[in-house]
């Protein structure tokens, strides 16, 4: 294939040039950057990047190729991909590696790209592009081809993007040895959260994020709420939902888990303000410290927004701190089983330390089911989801 130049510019700032190896499409959104090593693929199939033009600093991108989109496991999710698409719109990298080679591959990262309309520069000093966000702070960025006129600079933070990935209709994904039945409120949700709650045992009904699911709660052994892009103010509906679900006295004993954007949602149902990093957490390797055990996990995040836990209400108290900003990582309730994670513990990519959350989550579900065995008010008998006719994967 021809080469043809690119430049990647940030709007009132620099201008990078290099060479296009991707779709041959001028894009426009949020420039940010990651520090991760590896994980291309999830990263960039990962919904909470909607919108986003993505800057590695791992100099070497593309060297493992690109895995099947297709393959499924055993659960019918996606083996190697956290949802069927790409959500960046461009991605930079120093140094893109024309030769590739893995025995997951079935292609090159550049046929991906453009297969997908993706676009995709190589040859940026991206230590530079990476040093002036660090000090400018979030920025809008566009990628031009020598061949085409710029498009103009788009902010995907000003819109409602999680109504953009969410899925249309519930689905279900069905656990091998079920024994207990999860609500996901799906803002994005990431095909290896899915996994960490089947592979543990649950059937999972994942619901659009603005669905009521106070009203179908008692249905279910827990709640979930997934990770999403975009700016969490625009899920008003979904956290006057969980307002509602908090507050109805005979489900607080239902254990809820929230992650990242399902965090940042949860806080705001419990009343908790929401502030913009600088330029966000995007990396596999930020130490948070447990502030229960005074245990440092080393973790996988991809996030913009943060709450302020000093706006927490006294139900509530900090989980985890981030110890390179010190950035809330997490709240639980003091009483409740109810808890929530800035960071990834699914970690795909990235560390596996606090996997143990998805534990502690199952431990409330089976004291929860235990107490509903012994308590004939909870123990629910209607059921209005019949999840033998719903689809079984993501609806768009
Ligand atoms: N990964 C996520 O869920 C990201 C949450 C939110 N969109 C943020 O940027 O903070």
């Amino acid at each position: 294939m021809t080469q043809e130049k690119a430049t990647f510019t940030i709007k009132n700032g620099p201008t990078f040039e290099g060479i296009s190896f991707g779709a041959k499409k001028s894009v426009a959104g949020e420039a940010v950057f990651t520090t991760s090593l590896v994980g291309y693929p999830e990263s960039m199939t990962d919904p909470s990047y909607c919108g986003q033009i993505l800057v590695f600093t791992q100099p070497l991108i593309g060297n493992y190729g690109v895995p099947s989109g297709t393959a499924r496991d055993e659960f019918n999710l996606l083996r190697y991909f956290e949802s069927p698409h790409i959500h960046v719109v461009g991605i930079i990298v120093a140094e893109y590696a024309y030769e590739y080679s893995h025995w997951t591959a079935v292609e090159s990262l550049a046929s991906w790209c453009q297969r997908e309309g993706v676009a995709a520069v190589t040859g940026v000093d991206t230590r530079e592009v990476i040093t002036y966000l660090r000090e400018q702070g979030s920025s809008l960025g566009r990628i031009t081809l020598a061949s085409q006129e710029p498009v103009e600079y788009s902010d995907p933070m000003s819109t409602n993007l999680v109504s953009k990935v969410t899925t249309r209709e519930p689905f279900h994904v069905k656990a091998l040895n079920s024994k207990c039945n999860i609500a996901l409120i799906d803002c994005g949700v990431k095909e290896n959260i899915i996994r960490c709650l089947t592979s543990r045992g649950a059937n999972v009904t994942v619901f659009p994020y603005d669905y009521e699911i106070q009203n179908i709660a008692s249905e279910f052994d827990g709640i979930f709420i997934s990770n999403g892009p975009g700016d969490p103010t625009f899920c008003t509906k979904t956290v006057d939902n969980l307002k509602e679900l908090l507050s109805i006295e005979s489900l607080h004993g239902l254990p809820v888990f929230g992650i990242c954007m399902g965090h940042q949602l949860l806080a705001m149902a419990a009343g908790a303000k929401i502030m913009k990093l600088k330029y966000g957490n995007r990396a596999h390797n930020i130490p948070a410290m447990d502030l229960t055990t005074g245990r440092c996990h080393i973790t996988s995040q991809n996030h913009g927004y943060a709450i302020d836990d000093s706006t927490l209400k006294p139900d509530w108290k900090p989980f985890f701190v981030n110890l390179n900003d010190k950035s809330n990582e997490g709240m639980i309730h003091i009483s409740r089983p109810v808890f929530s994670t800035q960071f990834h513990p699914e970690a795909k990519g990235g560390p596996m330390d606090s996997a143990i959350l998805f534990d502690k989550y199952f431990e409330n579900i089976d004291s929860f089911k235990l107490e509903k065995s012994n308590n004939l008010k909870l123990a629910n008998t209607s059921t209005t989801i019949n999840v033998d006719t719903l689809a079984v994967e993501r609806v768009f």
